[in-house]
C-alpha cells in the first residue's frame, strides 16, 4: 500500500508560511504535520495554538498536530478548537495516558501516541487498541534535519506485530530523517505514514518530493 505523506511545516519558510500551506493544498500530501514544542519537554520552542488555527483556516488537508509538550492534557481542548484532526501526545509526557487518550477522543479528534527512540513498543500493549495512530520518532524530538536512527525499522515491525495481535486499527507513523532511502525501507517494514520536513521543504520542488515519497 502507498504510504501517506505528512510534510512537517517545521522546515517551511515562516516568512511565507501561507504560500507553503497553499502549495501543500495542491500537492499529494495526506496530512500537514505541525510540530508543537514547548522548550520544556524538548529543548526547543516552535509554535503553538494561534499558528495551528491560522493554518487550519487556509488548508484543505487534515492537521496532524504533534504535541512535544509537558502536560498535554491542559491544551487538548484548545488544539481541537484550533482545527487539529489528529492529536499526538508523547507516552513519556503522560502519567495517565489512558485518560489523555480518552480526552482527545471526547473532542472528536483522532488520538495518537508518540514514542521516543529509547522507548520500547511493548509499553503500548494495553493501549494500542484504543489508538488511531502511533508515531515512532526516528530522531530525538526537538529539531528538524537530524540523522535517521536505524533501530526504528525494527520498532515498526514490532508495532505491526502488536497491532495484528490485538486486532487494532491503528496507523503507524514515522517521523525524522525521512528521505527516499529511509522512506522505502520504512514502507517495507510496515509504516503507513511518513513525516518529512527537511527533505520536502529543502528541495526545489516539494510537490515532486511528496509525490515520489508516495510512490516509493
Ligand atoms: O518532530 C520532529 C522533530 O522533533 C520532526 O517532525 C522533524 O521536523 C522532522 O524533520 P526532518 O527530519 O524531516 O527534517
Amino acid at each position: 500500500m502507498m504510504p501517506k505523506i505528512a510534510p512537517s511545516i517545521l522546515a517551511a519558510d515562516f516568512n511565507h508560511l501561507g504560500d507553503d500551506i497553499l502549495m501543500l493544498n495542491e500537492s499529494e500530501a495526506d496530512f500537514i504535520h505541525c510540530d508543537v514544542m514547548d522548550g520544556h519537554f524538548v529543548p526547543n520552542i516552535s509554535f503553538g495554538i494561534p499558528i495551528v488555527k491560522q493554518i487550519s483556516e487556509i488548508t484543505e488537508k487534515p492537521l496532524d498536530v504533534h504535541l512535544m509538550i509537558s502536560n498535554p492534557d491542559q491544551f487538548i481542548h484548545e488544539f481541537a478548537k484550533a482545527g487539529a484532526s489528529w492529536l499526538t501526545v508523547h507516552y513519556e509526557a503522560c502519567v495517565h495516558l489512558h485518560r489523555t487518550v480518552g480526552a482527545i477522543k471526547e473532542q472528536g479528534v483522532k488520538a495518537s501516541v508518540c514514542l521516543n527512540p529509547h522507548t520500547p513498543v511493548a509499553v503500548l500493549e494495553d493501549i494500542v487498541s484504543e489508538l488511531d495512530m502511533v508515531l515512532l520518532m526516528s530522531v530525538n524530538p526537538g529539531f528538524g534535519g537530524q540523522k535517521f536512527i536505524p533501530n526504528t525499522y525494527k520498532k515498526v515491525k514490532q508495532l505491526r506485530t502488536l497491532i495484528q495481535e490485538k486486532n487494532a486499527e491503528c496507523l503507524i507513523e514515522v517521523d525524522g530523517g525521512v528521505n527516499y532511502d529511509t522512506g522505502k525501507l520504512l514502507k517495507e517494514a510496515g509504516a503507513d505514514v511518513l513525516v518529512a520536513g527537511t527533505f520536502v521543504f529543502g528541495s526545489e520542488n516539494p510537490k515532486e518530493i511528496i509525490q515520489n515519497l508516495r510512490d516509493l
